[in-house]
Order: structure tokens, then C-alpha cells, then sequence
């Protein structure tokens, strides 16, 4: 079935479902979308796990129902969990490749794939549609990067844009010696510091000057979600000998926040083999992280001490002057006045994250252009009072919360109230209540008084408790960020 078909048969399924369900359910459904369809079973794709269950175990027999009037007959419904994975068509049938990896059923594919093990028994089966890739470098895209390819990198991020202070500077000079002689000095580059502190910016620029240099090279800068969606693609699609080829021809790889391989055995493995193959060959390899190499957890020792074999370098959050020195910057490129006082009245709000540094000077001058109005600092008070961080806070409510982390963990709202104290339903409480606190501006009484009449000393309990361990462990951190993001979209 063609993609328009498909997309029409889902929405018509869905107006059926609107007969029966609430509008409050269909929030579930907004990024819910349709893989395939055969005589026997329909395919419907879902974001995360939390999506998956939540609809499986709540509206499965309203969607068979609805898919039965619509079509006349009743179908299997099935979810694939794709994060971000954009299904392509469905490639002509996979000869299985007789490579080890490709026949391996890794882990993270299954992860990736959730019940795709109905595809491998029929590839033919339904039709994968195709949308618009969001990067430019597209998940399953396994083309050999061509020399002077610019591709993967921002034009906008180079050496000139760059703002230095002390909290970068090192970071930089290193960056520039690398950019200068690529896999000649310092191999790997490795670069670790908070949100929004420039690692991306600086790797770009790095890419952005060796291309300037050296029209000749091959460089590719990647996520590593990206890498992994490849590596999972690659070993599905049987195209593990293609996936080498891309990645052991290029002269610098780039891969962006490595933190996110923490735990993936299979990709590591897969890593390792591309790292040692373009380090053998003096390619260049940079590398980024929220942490230093020592810090990632569930990385495998062997690549840790690959990583410490270069240069490792970390890049602080700002102090003041460099802040306003950065909003001037951006200020000069766009082309826009502002004066002195109210870039100092932002940078002096936003001290941790250039990203949100840079987008409160966005917000405020288009604001400021709407109401017609010079740029003051009242303006901009009036102008980021909503779109400080934390400006979530108003739309979430504890009972989103308290809704999305019982499904998370597979408990039930009640226990969240009760009195129970074993972990299994202790950390997911404590979890909720930090979510609470961190997302709303609900005081500690009034949140204790939600999960069943607690004390507000055990909310700030729970609070200290589960910010420190967010800090210590990489996967609760992931859990955290991934339930937030699952709260903000409701
Ligand atoms: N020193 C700087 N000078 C000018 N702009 C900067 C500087 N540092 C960061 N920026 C800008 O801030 C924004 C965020 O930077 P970037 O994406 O490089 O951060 P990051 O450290 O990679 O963050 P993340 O951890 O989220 O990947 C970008 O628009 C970047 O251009």
C-alpha cells in the first residue's frame, strides 16, 4: 500500500476511534504513525517504550475494533518502538550478508526494532513509507561520504563565531592545532563539558576548517544516536559491509555525545572496530561528551583507554564577561543593536547554557521588533518572563507526572499515594516527587500532601536524593531526561 493510503487508512481508523475514546487519550496518539499494513496485521510506530505500553495495555482492543469497521475485517495491531528512527520503503528483500555481525540479532536492534522479528520472516511484508529526514545526515543514509562533502556540518559554526574566555579557551587552541594538522597531533580529540557549551560548535568549526584546507578530505560529523541508528540499520537491512566501507573511508569522524553508547554493547563493539581501523590509518577521531571518558558508565574499558590515548580537554560554563562578549557576537551577526545594559541583564540571568543564553537574545529583539519598541531591559523582562528555563512549569501538572512515571515503571497511580515503601515502588515515588519539584512550582507541602499526605521533608528527601544520583549515574539521568520529555509533550 502507498504511503498516501496508508497515511488515509490510519486517519480514518483514528475519526473511527474519536467515537469511543476521550480527547484527553489522543494525546497518546500524536506521534503514533503507521508502518505497514497486510491482510493479516497493521503496524503503527510509537516514540518510546512509555508510549508502546501505555496504548497497548490501555486502547489495543479500541484500535483492533476500530481497524475492524474500517476495513471490514480484524487485523493484529503491532508497535515498533523508533525513537527517531524515519522508516524509509522497504529496501528490496535483505540477502542475508554472510558477515557475523549482520546475522547477529544484537541487543539495541531489538531494542530499536521492538517486533520486527515479524519482518525478518516476511521482508516483503507491507510497505514502509518515507518522510522528510529532520538532519542532514539521514539515519539509514550509508553513502560513502565524497571528498570536500560539507553535509554533515554547520557553516555557521567555525573558528570566527567562536567566542573565547577562559573557560574555553584551551579547548579551542587544541581544537585549532587539530583542525590544522588533522591525525597528526592530537588523536583522538576528546571533548567533555555541559549542555550547550560549545563541543558541537567546535567540532563543526574543526570540520569547517580541515574542508577549507583540504577540499580533498572525507569528513563526517555524526550523533552518536545517529551511529547507532546506522549500526542497527546496517545489521537489520544486511548492510554491515556497507556501513564499514562509509565509516573506515573517512580522514576525520566526528562523533557527538558519546555518553549515549553507554550500555550499547553491540554498538561499542561496532565503535571500537571503526575507531581502531581509522586510528591505525592516522584518521583523525573527535569525540564528545557530557563527562569525561572515566565518567561514562557501561563503556567498555577498552575503548575508555582508547579515549584517554589523546588529548582530553574540557570546556566550563562561562563566566560573565565571556557570556556578554558571546551575546555581543551574536548581536554583531545578526545584525542587530542592542545596548550594553541589556546584554548584561541577560547574561547575567543565564549563566550556564550558551544555547539558552543565545536564544533569550533571540527572544528578546523579536519581541521587542513585535511591540515595536527599542530593546530596554524592562522589555526584556517582559520579553523572557515566560521563556526562562523552567518556563515549562505552568502547563505541567502532578498529575501528568504522577501518570507518566506510574507507566514508566509499571506501577499504578495508587501506589504512588500509598504507604508502600519497597524500592520498586519507593524509587519511583521519589523519582515523581523530584519531577514535581523540578517542573512545577508546586511548593514541598502541597506536593507532599499529593502523594498521599507526606511530610515536605521527605519530598526535599527525595528531591537531594534523586538530583545527586541523576548526577552519579548516566542511566537514571537518561531515564530522567527521557521522562521529562514524555511530560512536556503532553
Ligand atoms: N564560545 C562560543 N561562542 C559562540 N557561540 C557559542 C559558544 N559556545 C557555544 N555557542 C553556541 O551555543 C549553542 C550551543 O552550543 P553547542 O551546540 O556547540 O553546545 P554543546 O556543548 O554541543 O551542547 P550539547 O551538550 O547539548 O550537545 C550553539 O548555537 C553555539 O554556536
Amino acid at each position: 500500500m502507498e504511503q498516501t493510503q496508508l497515511q488515509a487508512v490510519w486517519e480514518q481508523i483514528l475519526t473511527k476511534m474519536k467515537e469511543t475514546l476521550a480527547e484527553s487519550a489522543f494525546k497518546w496518539f500524536k506521534s503514533v504513525k503507521p508502518i505497514s499494513l497486510t491482510a493479516t496485521g497493521l503496524v503503527l510506530s510509537a516514540q518510546n517504550d512509555l508510549v508502546k505500553d501505555w496504548i497497548t495495555s490501555h486502547y489495543l482492543t479500541i484500535i483492533e475494533d476500530a481497524v475492524g469497521a474500517v476495513l471490514g475485517s480484524k487485523r493484529k495491531v503491532d508497535f515498533l518502538v523508533l525513537p527517531s528512527v524515519q522508516p524509509e520503503p522497504e529496501p528490496e528483500p535483505a540477502k542475508p550478508e554472510k558477515d557475523a555481525d549482520s546475522t547477529q540479532d544484537t541487543k539495541e536492534a531489538k531494542e530499536a526494532a521492538g517486533h520486527s522479528s515479524r519482518k525478518k520472516e516476511d521482508p516483503n511484508q507491507g510497505t514502509l513509507f518515507q518522510e522528510q529526514p529532520p538532519a542532514p545526515v539521514d539515519n539509514g543514509d550509508m553513502h560513502i561520504v565524497a571528498p570536500g562533502d560539507r553535509s554533515s556540518l554547520n557553516p555557521k559554526y567555525t573558528f570566527e563565531t567562536f567566542v573565547t574566555g577562559s573557560s574555553n579557551r584551551f579547548a579551542h587552541a587544541a581544537a585549532m592545532a587539530v583542525a590544522e594538522s588533522p591525525g597528526k597531533v592530537y588523536n583522538p580529540f576528546f571533548m567533555y563539558g555541559g549542555v550547550g557549551l560549545g563541543k558541537t560548535h567546535l567540532m563543526h568549526a574543526i570540520g569547517n576548517r580541515v574542508l577549507q584546507n583540504h577540499p580533498e578530505m572525507r569528513v563526517l560529523y555524526v550523533s552518536s544516536e545517529q551511529f547507532t541508528n546506522e549500526i542497527i540499520r546496517a545489521i537489520q537491512e544486511g548492510k554491515a559491509e556497507l556501513f564499514r566501507q562509509k565509516y573506515r573511508t573517512i580522514d576525520v569522524l566526528m562523533v557527538d555525545d558519546i555518553q549515549f553508547l553507554s550500555g550499547k554493547q553491540s554498538t561499542q563493539e561496532e565503535f571500537f572496530n571503526t575507531f581502531n581501523a581509522l586510528h591505525v590509518a592516522d584518521k583523525q577521531i573527535i569525540l564528545s561528551s557530557d563527562r569525561p571518558p572515566r565518567e561514562v558508565q557501561k563503556l567498555e574499558d577498552r575503548l575508555r583507554s582508547r579515549f584517554e590515548g589523546g588529548l582530553i580537554t574540557d570546556i566550563q560554563a562561562p563566566d560573565l564577561e565571556t557570556r556578554i562578549a558571546i551575546l555581543k557576537n551574536k548581536a554583531l551577526l545578526d545584525h542587530v543593536d542592542v545596548p550594553n545594559d541589556v546584554l548584561m541583564f541577560i547574561a547575567n540571568r543565564i549563566d550556564s547554557n550558551i544555547r539558552e543564553l543565545e536564544g533569550a537574545l533571540t527572544r528578546v529583539v523579536a519581541y521587542a521588533s513585535l511591540i515595536n519598541k527599542p530593546v530596554t531591559t524592562d522589555v526584556v523582562a517582559e520579553a523572557l518572563k515566560d521563556v526562562f528555563p523552567n518556563s515549562h512549569k505552568k502547563e505541567v501538572t502532578l498529575e501528568v507526572i504522577q501518570e507518566i512515571v506510574a507507566t514508566y515503571f509499571k506501577i499504578r497511580i495508587e501506589d504512588l499515594h500509598s504507604k508502600k515503601r519497597t524500592r520498586s515502588i519507593a524509587f519511583p515515588r521519589q523519582i515523581a516527587m523530584y519531577l514535581c519539584r523540578e517542573l512545577t512550582d508546586t511548593s514541598l507541602p502541597q506536593i507532599g500532601n499529593f502523594f498521599g499526605g507526606r511530610d515536605h521533608t521527605t519530598v526535599l528527601h527525595a528531591y537531594d536524593k534523586i538530583a545527586k544520583e541523576r548526577e552519579e549515574n548516566a542511566k537514571l539521568h537518561k531515564i530522567i531526561k527521557d521522562l521529562i520529555e514524555s511530560i512536556q509533550k503532553m
